[in-house]
């Protein structure tokens, strides 16, 4: 085991069952004042009302650390403060540096993770909502399979249902090739809105769109022609879209509404055999305990419409029976924006109604806030027109193309053109990965692309430094060391951090929490930064040379890895 604190808190946890005779948590953390602590007596001495010092002394006395600690120490009222060796930095740091994987284990119990994200509309502008969902699907997907599972990729996107008639009509009136045009080069809005005011305006035009949406549904040969062309043409541009992102989401990865279908009369069958359906003006529901209006009236997923039509919800319980059903996932992720929680809430809830989700099977919904213009407002127009997302990815690649050939005018035109798309697409995800998840944030380039603070640019240019410390000084890092050593205060501290990636990889794929990650590799960066202040690596000698080169050469390969995670490319020179 190369994860330090995983190591002292197992440590500290037998002590604290000896003492208890239970589990206790023993609430090990990094600290200021030694290298760790371990608060766990304050929470003991409640329970056991009892003094937490004399408690942390017989914790103390029961811990089993003298291979690790060089001081342990009871301070405060009760808090337990560990200083570990240099040398079991030193043995951790050797096993680290030979491991691909730095030392984080593949996951113990691996399984099957569907992930739902992305998920735009056909025909209709990928929104910021669904740029969020992309990333963040993204970083899941790399994460999760990393740690060893089996992950499925489901890009839920939209392409069924009422509008496809107003939509399949206005494509025959514009001629199929002028349609397929202004589809495939992504005028998706103004497409979608020419539909949209014929439909409001003309009844004529109302009245066939209806007469589409029946000829669709009812699998007419023509109608599903044109309805093909029209996803066909929208997802031509969503491929541009994930190319340009450099994303995981291929042609196979479709997981639309329009695939479940066929299925959604079965699941209406089945919830009401199971007793669930419940009519409500002439529609049929479910009503998933819990669930209350406003008006404090239980709510309904409307299942089955009064007309005979299905909507979102039942979609959705299609989605959730089929993946644990047919796909075997246990556990279903589910990436989209905060304001559909209820809706995925009452879909869980009404699946363990039905049977479907049961323990050790989950489903989570990935929840996430907006991306905001400088106005505070959601960011969708500009000037009127609705932001294009391949708009604002090109000109974050524009704009680190600028600052690349200002910090760097020796990099070759490719190499050039391959930083600034590293630069300026890690800067937009890295902005959008290192904000709390379920917060919203402000879509802000000379922030994202700053190369100080928190950002994409600053840890990759932290990691191109370092590269270019061992291609100048013409040296192969070395990842057989056989002997580390850490002594000084800013080696130790660097030795840390590396130490805590696994430990942070298992608490992000736990939570999805990827600011937590980016957190930690910004403070791995600052780490590195003390440092490589404070300790000479080229001047110094012999084996404390060989030790810092070492250190250097984990913090470049940590911070590769931990961005790659995140889908972002780390370029060996900028
Ligand atoms: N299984 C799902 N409902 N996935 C999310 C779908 C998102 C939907 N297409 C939207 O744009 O709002």
């Amino acid at each position: 085991m190369t994860d330090l604190e995983g190591l002292l808190r197992q440590r500290m946890a037998a002590a604290f069952a000896t003492v208890a005779g239970e589990p206790v948590d023993p609430a090990v953390r990094r600290s200021q004042l030694a290298d760790f602590q371990s608060d766990g007596a304050l929470a003991l001495s409640r329970k056991l009302s009892s003094n937490p010092r004399a408690i942390a002394e017989r914790v103390v006395a029961a811990a089993q650390l003298d291979d690790v600690c060089e001081r342990v120490e009871i301070s405060g009222p009760g808090f337990i403060n560990l200083t570990v060796t240099d040398a079991v930095l030193g043995q951790l740091l050797v096993e680290v540096c030979a491991d691909d994987r730095l030392g984080v284990a593949a996951s113990a119990a691996p399984e099957t993770i569907t992930i739902d994200y992305s998920a735009p509309n056909a025909a209709k502008e990928m929104h910021v909502g669904h740029l969020r969902s992309t990333i963040i699907g993204d970083a899941a997907v790399r994460l999760l399979e990393w740690q060893g599972n089996t992950v499925i990729r489901q890009n839920h996107i939209g392409e069924w249902g009422t509008p496809f008639g107003m939509l399949i009509e206005h494509l025959l009136d514009i001629g199929e090739t002028e349609a397929a045009h202004e589809l495939s080069v992504g005028d998706l809005n103004g497409f979608y809105q020419a539909a949209r005011r014929k439909f409001d305006a003309d009844e004529a035009f109302k009245d066939r769109a209806r007469q589409r949406v029946v000829a669709l549904q009812s699998g007419d040969p023509t109608t599903r022609r044109l309805w093909e062309t029209l996803v066909g043409e929208s997802k031509k541009y969503f491929a541009t879209v994930y190319a340009r992102l450099g994303v995981r989401l291929t042609d196979d990865d479709y997981d639309g509404e329009s695939f479940y279908n066929d299925q959604l009369q079965s699941v209406v069958d089945e919830l009401d055999s199971l007793g669930l359906l419940r009519l409500s003006d002439g529609a049929k529901c479910v009503f998933p305990p819990g669930f209350t209006g406003r008006d404090g009236n239980p709510l309904p997923l409307i299942v089955q419409k009064s007309d005979g039509g299905f909507g979102y919800a039942a979609t959705d319980l299609a989605t959730i029976r089929r993946r644990i059903k047919v796909l075997h996932a246990t556990r279903l992720l589910y990436v989209v924006g905060l304001p559909q929680r209820q809706h995925f809430e009452m879909i869980y809830e009404a699946a363990r109604e039905a049977g479907w989700l049961v323990p050790p099977v989950r489903a989570e919904h990935v929840g996430h806030g907006s991306i905001l213009g400088s106005d505070g407002k959601m960011l969708r127009t500009r000037a009127g027109v609705s932001v294009k997302l391949v708009d604002l990815l090109d000109e974050a690649v524009t704009r680190a193309a600028a600052v690349a050939a200002e910090k760097n005018p020796a990099l070759g035109e490719d190499q050039r053109a391959a930083v600034a798309r590293a630069v300026g697409l890690g800067a937009v995800k890295y902005a959008d990965l290192s904000t709390d998840r379920i917060k919203d944030y402000v879509f802000d380039l000379d922030r994202m692309l700053a190369f100080d603070g928190n950002t994409a640019p600053y840890l990759q240019y932290a990691r191109a430094r370092i590269c270019s410390i061992f291609r100048r000084a013409g040296i192969t890092p070395d990842r057989e060391a056989k002997q580390i050593a850490v002594a000084a205060p800013a080696e130790r501290a660097l030795a840390i951090a590396l130490l805590a990636f696994g430990n942070v990889v298992h608490d992000v794929a736990a939570t999805l929490e990827f600011h937590r990650l980016a957190q930690y590799l910004y403070s791995l960066a600052s780490a590195f930064t003390t440092f490589y202040e404070q300790c000479p690596v080229l001047k110094a000698d012999g084996e404390t040379r060989a030790s810092r080169l070492v250190l250097c050469d984990l913090t470049a390969r940590t911070l590769q890895l931990g961005l790659g995670l995140l889908g972002i490319d780390s370029p060996d020179e900028m």
